[in-house]
């Protein structure tokens, strides 16, 4: 059938001149070669610690009811307080908004409503000035059907942009493709009225497949590439990368043209802007997964989500049992030197269980969304703290695994204080309200008129609001907020967490969880207990015989191990350790990875101090191999971040929850946002 030319209707894009790439794809100014940022540091992103903020829920500037580019600047105190490294931003181009923005009608703009691109190159600069580096979306495979490449294609099958997306006249081709969204998709094929032929997508009919076989297409998403690197991110989210080349006969997914293309796309980041790095969201199963880290020669991404350990860890709390986890990191290859897996506990999609058994899977439905209205597509759209009842233990006990296992982490906004959900929102709205600033109107969010918000804020008896915001949190000193700022302190003094090697331990009980994070520099036991009842438990150390515990958040000691190489060891319920392994004849005064703690011998809780001075440390953690740390280095702290009056007191640090270290004076380490000006 060969496709009838139809005009287009007034208000569909110009077509574009013939022989023409696509008008948006350079840079609205030149920013040069200079490229702003944080330098070239090429392992920055082996131990940050990376933070989801969706900018229309963040914070709104302006009254208009919709978060933007000036509201995350203001917040970018409140984040450096935090302690986080690098933020990802999910899309913000103009899009129709009828996939979270995954929808993308422009790839070379801000939408509006969240600012210009001056106000993002502020952005840019801003974070980068307090040290924190910023990823963003990009959605390779698909855009919205209302973008100008895709309106040029239907009307101009023999345009530019005719072969753009993937057209056929049948819909019998790739039927061994699965569907994705299965709660509004029958088919992955659907018909243009205009162009009389059926168009590819493997997410929503309204998000048409680009075609990479196409070779001005690869050169157009090359040219995007390069816009925002010109701008000074540090790198892109790859966005549903399994799926962008098409093979008959195949599961479309992972195919060797996709590694090619991610090859090129890599070679060509390192040529031009050496320091990107590169992010796969590929939701396979791990020896799927590492393909995308590439080779040696063809080396592809810097890291890849880790998605089949993520419902392990909610699984293996309601089973109590560690197995689940130990089997699943067993399961997953190594990954090349250089390269990092991606953590997370939740993000803007439902928490998927596409990487589950069926069988787990149905345990998972029953454990976690006991109300239909909780699942989406394959899976379950609901935050941290309700998934997990709101147990404060439980919600640490997350955090310590997500923190301590292999990987960099990411957090998504608003579960560092523990926000609810919305379940009688559609889709994944469910887990985009606005974030939770304050007890007041709109929950601080936004001055507008509260119908005029994008969603609504959270009302829910349980996760009100007025009970669970920032301010709340910064004036209690034992709070979530507090806790998860201290824990994430504790990590950055302990990069082992980000490169070490990782060893699952021996354990006599099912219920606990036990490995060791190695380095040149230290070793690091971590214990979990997963069951919500108290366990002891006999953990076997080959090679550590003999070997002090101490742990990091306190510096108290704890029983050596034994010269058999076993230690015994007693937990709460969703209890956990973190200790440092250290020589038997390394002294009592060891400092704890940074944190000059004493440890007096009588057990007694010591002082946790913190300067911004340089310490001179004596080598007091050589790993098993004998590697001494090195003898000079600068305490990590925020103690420098701005201050003003009326900060409210921070705790010592209570015994397991590691909040915000005093400074040397006695006066709390850093300041709030509010004292930052934001
Ligand atoms: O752009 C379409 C979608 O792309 C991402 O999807 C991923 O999330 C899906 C669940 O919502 C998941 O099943 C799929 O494997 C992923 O590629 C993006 O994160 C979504 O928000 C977006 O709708
Ligand atoms: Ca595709």
């Amino acid at each position: 059938m060969s496709p009838s030319r139809v005009q287009p209707p007034s208000g569909v894009p110009p077509e574009p001149p013939a022989g023409t790439l696509p008008p948006r794809v350079q840079p609205v100014r030149d920013l040069g070669t200079d490229r702003p940022g944080l330098g070239e540091e090429s392992d920055w992103h082996r131990t940050a610690v990376f933070y989801e903020v969706l900018l229309r829920a963040f914070h709104d500037s302006d009254g208009s009811g919709i978060g933007d580019l000036r509201g995350l600047i203001n917040r970018l105190d409140y984040l450096q307080w935090l302690g986080v490294d690098c933020l990802w931003l999910p899309p913000f181009y103009p899009s129709p908004l009828r996939d979270g923005g995954y929808d993308v009608s422009d790839y070379t703009s801000v939408d509006e409503k969240y600012g210009t691109l001056e106000d993002f190159a502020e952005l840019m600069e801003d974070a980068h000035a307090r040290g924190i580096r910023i990823i963003i979306d990009l959605v390779m495979n698909h855009t919205s059907d209302q973008h100008p490449w895709f309106q040029a294609s239907r009307y101009n099958p023999d345009g530019p942009y005719g072969d753009f997306y993937v057209w056929s006249d049948t819909t019998e081709r790739y039927e061994d493709a699965r569907i994705i969204f299965v709660d509004t998709e029958t088919s992955n094929w659907a018909f243009d009225p205009v162009r009389r032929q059926y168009y590819w997508h493997r997410f929503f009919s309204h998000q048409p497949d680009l075609n990479f076989e196409n070779p001005a297409v690869k050169e157009a998403m090359f040219d995007v590439v390069r816009f925002w690197c010109r701008t000074g991110v540090d790198g892109f989210r790859l966005d549903a990368v399994p799926y962008l080349y098409e093979e008959e006969g195949t599961s479309c997914e992972n195919l060797p043209a996709t590694h090619e293309f991610l090859a090129d796309l890599r070679a060509m980041v390192d040529a031009e802007f050496p320091g990107t790095i590169l992010l796969a969201e590929a939701n396979q199963w791990p020896e799927d997964v590492v393909a995308y880290y590439g080779t040696a020669d063809r080396p592809e991404c810097h890291m890849c989500f880790h998605f089949p350990v993520m419902p392990r860890l909610y699984y293996a709390l309601r089973e109590q049992r560690a197995g689940a986890i130990r089997d699943i990191l067993a399961d997953t290859p190594a990954i090349p030197p250089g390269a990092q897996w991606g953590t997370f506990l939740r993000n803007h999609d439902e928490l998927t269980l596409e990487m589950v058994s069926t069988e787990e899977r149905a345990a998972m439905y029953g454990w976690y969304a006991e109300d239909p209205r909780m699942r989406a597509n394959v899976g379950i759209r609901r935050r941290l703290a309700p998934l997990l009842g709101n147990s404060r233990a439980e919600i640490e006990l997350a955090h310590a695994l997500l923190l301590s296992l292999p990987g960099s982490p990411t957090l998504y906004y608003g579960d560092e204080i523990g926000m609810g959900d919305n379940i009688w929102l559609p889709d994944r709205d469910s887990s985009r309200t606005p974030m939770q600033w304050t007890p007041d109107r709109n929950a601080g969010f936004s001055t507008s008129d509260p119908g005029k918000l994008y969603l609504p804020v959270v009302q829910s008896l349980v996760n009100h609001y007025a009970a669970v915001n920032v301010e709340a949190q910064l004036a209690q000193p034992t709070s979530l907020l507090h806790w998860v700022r201290g824990i994430l302190e504790v990590r950055r003094r302990h990069p082992v967490f980000g490169h070490g090697d990782f060893v699952p331990l021996e354990v006599d009980n099912d219920a606990v969880l036990a490995f060791t994070r190695s380095d040149a520099y230290e070793t690091l036991l971590c214990v979990m207990n997963l069951a919500n009842t108290p366990r002891a438990a006999t953990i076997w150390l080959p090679g550590y015989a003999g070997r002090h515990l101490t742990d990091v958040f306190g510096g108290a000691r704890f029983p050596a191990v034994a010269r058999d190489g076993h230690v015994s060891l007693t937990l709460g319920s969703r209890d956990f350790f973190w200790l440092v392994v250290s020589d038997a004849d390394e002294t009592e005064d060891a400092p704890l990875g940074g944190i000059p703690a004493e440890v007096p011998p009588s057990g007694e809780e010591p002082e946790v101090r913190v300067t911004t001075e340089v310490h001179t440390v004596s080598p007091a953690h050589p790993a098993p191999h004998g590697h001494a740390r090195p003898s000079t280095y600068v305490v990590p702290t925020t103690s420098s971040a701005p201050r003003a009056p009326g900060l409210p007191p921070t705790a010592g640090p209570p015994s397991r929850a590691p909040a915000a270290p005093a400074a040397g004076d006695g006066t709390p380490a850093a300041a709030t946002p509010e004292e930052a000006g934001s």
